[in-house]
């Protein structure tokens, strides 16, 4: 209809509005959520706790990058839509495999470094004859759905900042909602409704105050100046950093109350002390927020960890449920962020009807105040006000990440992809943690969080770290069962009408259980770990299961051996689709090249060693892992025949050499110098691991 600015829906739109609304008859997979309500449940049955064992693969297609994989597949009519690392997007036939068409954003290299946590992409959204995305570098672009061509596009963020986008766009109405990444480097959050036919802007909602106090001519703006601006300091970081609060995945639609919901991230810097002075709340990080969807305007939040200073971001997904409250159906939503704790929120009003841990031995907080609200927090988990380091449970990865949870109307459960990954935190700043354009800024140490050269102590972090499906009853707060993994950052689940729960894991395998006891009914061999969430649905009265295998996101990145068992998974990006009797065989692993470990001679003095490493945790430690470790899809350092070579090294590190491939200069922010700080400390960090390589194990060649 070329673009009715705030018009009308064509028909093509309109169904796709029906189908979004209601999910359908479980044919499609219409949002990477199921429909509206985002509980990732199918209606179908075809595939059940009856025939699951049968599944085998109907097709797979290897995809180009090998970096995280974590959207979950749209399919409408039969045509499957699936974005991957990059922002790239393909179209197959869904049944058959064949594929449609390809579009890459090209988003240039050198962005990368402008990501927390990898240059991943969590799903597109299909409205009408078009198709949404988000690329990495803050762009919003619509396709022609049919042929994969760009209709238009549009820059969502400024450009010089580090802002990236990683989160879905949703469709409401006849407006595309998207957010935005970058609260660890320092950025100001916030969510854009664009015209669907147009891409113009319709309105804007911050979720973090402008540094001047000032209106912004935004949705925002009222909620801000009434109540949210006495919420920051008017001292502290947050005033050039922007605060954070960044929206990078949960946009719900509510189409009962017609609202929006959005999980707002974690503040920057992190440390509360340094970003607010330690003083307020600062709305609205770390909350849950409804907004009017045709306005943007505030209707209410709830916020999950008040003054939050620990990254516990409340951006993962939400799920719209209803639920006897008080002998009464309620609107309810149900969320289990970061802090490790399940929020059942009142829909209409945004009170909080329960909030109940979903892991065991959290420690920041034992539970929290139904009369206020509020946690009860452990004081000595302020690290910024007792002077001491703190080891949180859980810690930045959280008690759960982005992987989607889903709801089974039936079992009235939540399936949790949960895990165990401690973390400590430091107040302890040095001139390396000071503001840069490059870098975490998160306000403490991150040299506090690298895992200890102790054998004993290295060996007790990586056997902390853990996972667990986790099947929660928000009816009593309590897990009705649970499936315990041996390592952490397993797939998102999904569950169906009969009686399963499907996730993959990130030791290879793909597994299916009874959603009611968690008997486990499938355990097929997937070659490489999983991350993202399945979707299901049917073409020719068949019943076909899709994801994708991948290594990637912050996990494997950032913490590299942490991941314990699943080093020795390979990294294979490719998408899966399943069906009864499948019997498509994948192909042989490839050969591994074991890696020849010869560090050269080891130079220079402790103090030498460790400014290196401090400068590793600051600016190489988040893509290369900790302790420079390699995980498997970013090169492993340690191996680097550059190592040896001084002007090698200087070249990539403050050159640049390397910037196409993701690896910019740094030159902004070190000197020549310090590029040697980091060479002796890496060629430390081999010396150590040759040394004792049956702790560390080796990673998957590549
Ligand atoms: O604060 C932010 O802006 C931001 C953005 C992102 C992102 O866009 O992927 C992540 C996080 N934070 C984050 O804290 C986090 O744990 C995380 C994990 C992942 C991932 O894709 O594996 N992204 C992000
Ligand atoms: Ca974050």
């Amino acid at each position: 209809d070329g673009g009715t600015a705030g018009g009308s829906l064509d028909d093509a739109e309109k169904a796709s509005e029906a189908l979004l609304k209601t999910g359908g008859n479980g044919d499609d997979w219409a949002g990477i959520g199921y429909s509206y309500d985002e509980q990732r449940f199918s209606p179908l049955t075809d595939i059940n706790d009856k025939n699951v064992g049968e599944l085998g693969i109907a097709w797979f297609a290897d995809l180009e990058d090998a970096r995280g994989q974590e959207a979950t597949p749209v399919v409408v009519d039969g045509v499957m839509y699936v974005s991957h690392a990059w922002s790239k997007v393909d179209a197959w036939d869904a049944a058959t495999g064949e594929p449609l068409w390809s579009f890459d954003p090209k988003v240039s290299g050198e962005h990368a470094v402008k990501g927390c946590c990898d240059v991943v992409n969590r799903g597109v959204a299909v409205w009408g004859d078009k198709l949404f995305v988000g690329a990495f570098d803050g762009r919003l672009i619509a396709l022609d759905k049919k042929t994969g061509k760009e209709i238009w596009s549009t820059q969502t963020v400024d450009a010089s900042k580090p802002y990236t986008i990683t989160g879905a766009p949703r469709v409401v109405k006849d407006m595309v909602l998207i957010g935005n990444g970058g609260a660890e480097f320092g950025v100001r959050g916030y969510v854009t409704a664009y015209d669907a036919d147009t891409g113009k802007e319709r309105w804007r909602f911050y979720t973090a105050p402008n540094p001047t106090k000032a209106k912004d001519g935004a949705a925002s703006d009222d909620i801000f100046a009434s109540k949210g601006n006495a919420t920051w300091s008017d001292k502290g970081e947050w005033k050039v950093s922007g605060g954070g609060g960044t929206v990078w995945d949960a946009i719900v639609y509510d189409k009962d109350l017609d609202q929006i919901y959005l999980g707002v991230g974690n503040g920057n810097p992190w440390n509360h002390g340094t970003r607010s002075n330690g003083e307020g709340d600062n709305w609205f990080l770390s909350s849950v927020v409804a907004l009017d969807a045709t306005t943007g305007k505030y209707k209410w939040h709830y916020q999950e960890t008040p003054a939050e200073t620990w990254d516990y971001t409340a951006t993962q997904p939400i799920i719209l449920a209803e639920q006897q409250v008080d002998g009464k159906p309620a609107k309810v939503l149900y969320h289990a962020p970061k802090n490790g704790f399940f929020f059942t929120i009142d829909r209409t009003n945004g009170k909080l009807i329960d909030a109940k841990p979903f892991v065991d031995g959290i420690n920041w907080a034992t539970g929290y105040d139904m009369a206020t609200g509020r946690p009860i927090e452990n004081p000595e988990a302020r690290f910024y006000r007792t002077g001491k380091p703190f080891i949180a449970i859980p810690g930045a990865m959280g008690a759960h990440n982005w992987h989607p949870m889903s709801y089974n109307p039936a079992t009235g459960l939540v399936y949790i992809p949960a895990q165990q990954v401690p973390q400590g935190y430091l107040e302890d700043m040095n001139e390396l943690d000071r503001r840069q354009l490059l870098g975490f800024n998160t306000g403490s140490s991150m040299t506090g969080g690298v895992l200890p050269d102790d054998k004993a102590a290295f060996k007790a972090a990586i056997a902390a770290t853990t996972g667990r499906l986790v099947a929660f009853d928000p009816r009593t707060g309590k897990v009705a069962w649970g499936v315990d993994y041996p390592a952490a950052w397993n797939g998102g689940t999904m569950t169906t009408a009969g009686n399963l729960v499907f996730q993959g894991t990130s030791t290879g395998r793909f597994r299916a259980y009874a959603a009611d006891t968690g008997k486990q009914l499938l355990d097929l061999d997937m070659q490489s770990g999983i991350i993202d969430a399945p979707s299901t649905f049917r073409v020719g009265g068949v019943q076909y299961v899709a994801f994708m295998t991948s290594k990637g996101g912050v996990f494997p990145l950032a913490a590299g051996i942490a991941g314990g068992v699943t080093r020795k998974i390979p990294n294979i990006p490719r998408l899966v689709v399943l069906k009864i009797g499948g019997a498509v065989k994948l192909p042989a692993l490839p050969a591994t090249t074991a890696l020849a470990w010869n560090p050269p001679p080891q130079f220079g003095t402790p103090a030498q060693v460790a400014a290196g490493k401090a400068h590793f945790a600051r600016y190489c430690l988040v893509c290369h892992g900790d302790s420079a470790i390699g995980n498997g899809f970013t090169p492993d350092l340690r191996v680097s025949g550059a190592l040896a070579n001084p002007d090698a090294w200087k070249s990539v590190i403050i050159d640049g050499a390397l910037k196409d491939r993701g690896m910019v200069g740094f030159a902004k922010v070190m000197t020549p110098a310090d590029a040697e700080a980091i060479r002796a400390y890496v060629i430390d960090r081999s010396s150590w691991t040759k040394a004792n390589l049956a702790e560390t194990g080796r990673p998957y060649g590549r």
